[in-house]
């Protein structure tokens, strides 16, 4: 069982994350992990932070000689902008109430977890609340993500995320005929990480003035897995519905608010017989299916066609016209407080997507096959694909009532 949790504040030293369960002898690339890091800063229409920050990773425990070793991993990455914050973020106590005061975010952003947080964990300060619903926590997600990600390169799974829409304006290209090297590329080299160049103009204008209207945008990604096993997931038990667990590692992310499998909401509006994926079977492919409008999932299981998964993310909640807030001292109203904010982050959640699916993905399929070491898991993973394409138990006739 691969288990992690994640701690660190946004303006605070670090990020840093134990991850516990990964097989020994997988080869760990630290330079990909800064990679992916480094795809996460980018996007256009992001505020000074990212301008402030070299996202980096540490490993301080569980490789050794570029492999892991079967003990837990640990991850640190360091906020660069800590030094300019290193008295608002002190450990020390503060004991003088009217420093507090001045300092404290008292005018909560709708859309933000302020309000909510400061009521629930009785926060006199609002900074105690968004120094940790900051969407920086998502840095390290990636982290760990490029980790479960180079699992399942290893194991011949290709993973990739793209941007679908930003700010209302779709992307047009016909991403089925192209193959997940070739989208990695083009999103790759787009400042929006759209697949399709020519909305990119359209999405930086559009970005540009909503920032120099003091607004902000949201937009949609996707996320594709190829290669993956037929068979993670169970529709035995309601949460190990793969399905539903990969839907909450989507909504997990901040700012997300909805996820689509497949065709998603679209196939509301369709017959059965044009939603359903027909089967097919050839020897060398095994059991396929014609189309993947189910978006490659059928009773919380993979299918062994590619795993297909959106996410909403909403506008950036801060705003520089600030909307309507009320002052939690006084109760009158105010314009909300501005952070120092983007303007749009759907290129970087793009990247984020893509890291929490893998690392769902890769729980999966360690709940499935053994993996003290990695060639364990490799030769189990291999073998079942072999199984899965002429299923031992039919050749054996159980069922063949003749
Ligand atoms: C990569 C990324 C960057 C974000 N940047 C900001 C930001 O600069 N300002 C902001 O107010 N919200 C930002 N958000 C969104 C907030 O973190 C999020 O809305 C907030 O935590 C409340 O959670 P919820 O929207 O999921 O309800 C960002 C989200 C992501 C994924
Ligand atoms: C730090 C990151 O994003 C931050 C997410 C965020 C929020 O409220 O979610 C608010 C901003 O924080 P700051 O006020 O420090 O600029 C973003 O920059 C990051 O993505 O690494």
């Amino acid at each position: 069982m691969l288990r992690f949790i994640t701690a660190g504040e946004s303006h605070g030293p670090s990020l840093t994350t134990i991850i516990e369960g990964l097989p020994a002898g997988l080869p760990i690339n630290v330079e990909k992990i800064n990679h992916e890091l480094a795809k996460r800063q980018e996007g256009y229409g992001r505020g000074n932070r990212m301008k402030i920050e070299r996202d980096t990773v540490e490993i301080t425990s569980g490789v050794r000689y570029g492999k892991t070793l079967g003990s837990p991993l640990t991850l640190i990455v360091a906020n660069r902008d800590n030094k300019n914050w290193k008295s608002v973020m002190s450990i020390e106590p503060n004991d003088d109430p009217k420093s507090r005061q001045r300092r404290a975010v008292q005018r909560p952003r709708p859309g933000h977890a302020d309000l909510v947080g400061g009521i629930k964990y009785h926060h006199e300060d609002l900074r105690n609340v968004l120094e940790r619903s900051s969407a920086r926590e998502t840095a390290m997600r990636v982290a760990i993500g490029s980790v479960t990600k180079q699992l399942l390169n290893e194991l011949d799974i290709d993973i990739v995320a793209y941007v679908c829409e930003l700010g209302g304006i779709q992307g047009q290209a016909d991403i089925s005929k192209l193959s997940l090297t070739d989208i990695r590329k083009l999103a790759d080299k787009s400042p929006v990480k759209m697949v399709d160049s020519s909305q990119e103009e359209a999405v930086i204008q559009k970005i540009d003035q909503t920032k120099r209207d003091g607004n902000t945008l949201g937009g949609v990604v996707e996320v594709i897995a190829e290669g993956l096993p037929i068979g993670l997931g169970s529709y035995t038990q309601f949460d190990k519905k793969l399905d539903g667990r990969l839907a909450q590692a989507m909504m997990s992310i901040n700012a997300f608010k909805g996820v689509e499998i497949g065709d998603g909401f679209e196939i509301a509006r369709r017959f059965g017989s044009e939603v359903m994926d027909e089967i097919a079977y050839t020897p060398e492919r095994g059991f396929y299916r014609l189309s993947n409008h189910l978006g490659g999932l059928e009773g919380g299981m993979t299918n062994g066609m590619p795993v297909v998964i959106r996410g909403v993310k909403k506008p950036i909640p801060t705003l520089y016209k600030p909307l309507q807030s009320v002052d939690i001292y006084t109760k009158e109203n105010y314009e909300a407080n501005i952070e120092r904010s983007d303007t749009t982050a759907v290129p970087a959640a793009s990247v984020v997507a893509q890291a929490v699916i893998a690392t769902e993905l890769t729980q999966a399929i360690l709940e499935k096959f053994p993996h003290d070491s990695f060639i364990e898991l490799k030769e189990a993973v291999n073998s079942y694909r072999e199984y899965s394409k002429n299923p031992e138990m039919w050749q054996n006739g159980v069922g063949n009532h003749g």
